[in-house]
């Protein structure tokens, strides 16, 4: 490890690169966390998600400590400023060494002439830190998303989006599939429990939720994939989908292969075409076949142009997880709420409705076409579905267990998975 990584400035850096220029933080955190210690990588992973947890709030705090904000070069150090009031309100790092860290960063940062200043506002916030905070939170940044997505769910949901919101804002439980060709789910959270590490099962056969995330390299067998990391309404895809042994099976969208490899351990000779539009992405997708032993087709395609890589083929079933909001997952990518623009929805929805349009062709009479979002809005899902069933006669939308109309929206919920759509659509 570098001597002297100071780690607030970094984190200030990432959250620059993320907030100002766009770039995703699952992108560019791994490569900030390498040359760190354990301990280190994860308190700039809990700096960073904090900080993009709670931005209009600190964004507020530091309007109240702040004449005019820093800009233009010294934009990194208003990031910083943010870093010192997160950890002093939500972490337990001592508040001397918040200070003097945070501090120190502007150093690291070539800014040593505005060390004063950030010891300063920091300073005054901790005088005044109950009136700030309670100032603040009287305005609608204490919901800590950006106006424009607050009002959608508010629309779309005039019922449930507090919950939501809330839901978004916790940190996520962490949940596991367990491999079933290898162990009963009984039988593996026995072997965990064995490591004094605690799980709870969930609401599908194969999913516990562990009382604590843990690094993966803990949990027993997961190099010889016993074991997978993945949310509780993921697992759902491939079980509504209902996989079988000898069937062709289209994963469209498929990386990083969370599903298609759960789809072949529950049809392990099921011929499995995955395809993703994103080269690099598809590297995730054989490094998890080859973990857990499984051999599938892994293509390269564009989902609106079939005939580019499966010629003329008609599959059995089709899983289409399509590209969306994610803002059913924020609170695992609290980025997003920062990344995505109020018109990339009307883009996204076109996009899933072209690649849909485009597939359909290609399931065989009688196939199911499961088709899944991680979103909560509804032009990505209900509509969505609404409209497709509207311009094909040849479809039609089983019933699921907890569905209404056409599909099944789940909303993220704090001991429960993430927030989800799922649609089942049948050819005549
Ligand atoms: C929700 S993620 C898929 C997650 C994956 N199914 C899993 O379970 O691990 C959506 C994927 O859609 C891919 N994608 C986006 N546009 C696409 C397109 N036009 N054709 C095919 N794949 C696309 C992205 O690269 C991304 O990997």
């Amino acid at each position: 490890m570098k001597k002297n990584t100071n780690l607030r400035s970094l984190a200030a850096q990432l959250i620059e690169r993320v907030v100002d220029k766009g770039e995703s933080l699952s992108a560019i955190l791994p490569g900030a966390q390498k040359n760190l210690s354990d301990k280190d990588g994860a308190l700039l992973q809990e700096l960073c998600f904090g900080v993009m947890r709670t931005l209009p709030q600190l964004e507020a705090l530091i309007g109240k400590l702040m004449e005019r904000p820093l800009t233009g070069k010294q934009r990194v150090l208003h990031y910083l400023i943010m870093v010192g009031l997160y950890q002093l309100l939500y972490t337990r790092v001592p508040p001397h060494a918040a200070l003097a860290e945070t501090v120190a960063g502007a150093e690291e940062l070539k800014r040593a002439n505005l060390k004063g200043l950030l010891n300063g506002v920091l300073r005054q916030f901790q005088r005044q830190q109950e009136t700030l905070v309670a100032e603040v939170d009287q305005g609608t940044q204490r919901y800590l998303h950006p106006g424009w997505l607050l009002k959608r769910l508010q629309t779309a949901w005039p019922e449930q989006w507090q919950q939501i919101v809330e839901a978004n804002n916790q940190r996520p439980p962490m949940w596991l599939r367990v491999n079933r060709q290898h162990h009963a789910r009984d039988a593996w959270l026995a072997l965990l429990e064995a490591t004094e590490k605690h799980a709870f099962a969930g609401d599908a056969p194969d999913a516990l939720r562990l009382e604590a995330p843990t690094a993966v390299g803990q949990l027993p067998g997961f190099e010889q994939g016993w074991v997978t990391v993945q949310d509780l309404s993921a697992q759902r895809c491939a079980l509504l989908l209902e996989p079988q042994d000898g069937e062709s099976i289209l994963d469209l969208c498929a990386a990083p292969g969370g599903k298609t490899t759960h789809i072949l351990e529950i049809a392990p000779q099921a011929n499995v075409l995955a395809v993703d539009v994103d080269e690099q992405r598809l590297t995730r997708v054989r490094e998890n076949l080859q973990r857990l032993g499984m051999q599938a087709d892994v293509r390269q395609g564009d989902g609106r142009t079939p005939a580019d890589w499966c010629g003329e083929q008609q599959f059995d079933r089709i899983l289409l997880d399509a590209p969306c909001s994610a803002t059913g997952v924020i609170r695992r990518h609290p980025d997003i709420k920062w990344l995505r623009r109020d018109r990339d929805i009307a883009e996204l929805a076109s996009l899933q409705q072209e690649i849909l349009n485009a597939v359909w062709p290609r399931l065989k009479r009688g196939g199911t076409l499961l088709y899944a979002t991680c979103s909560v809005l509804p032009e990505e899902n209900h509509q969505q579905i609404s409209a497709f069933l509207a311009a094909h006669p040849d479809a039609i939308a089983e019933a699921l267990p907890q569905g209404q109309d056409n599909g099944w929206q789940v909303f993220p919920a704090t001991d429960g998975g993430d927030g989800f759509f799922y649609a089942k659509l049948m050819k005549k």
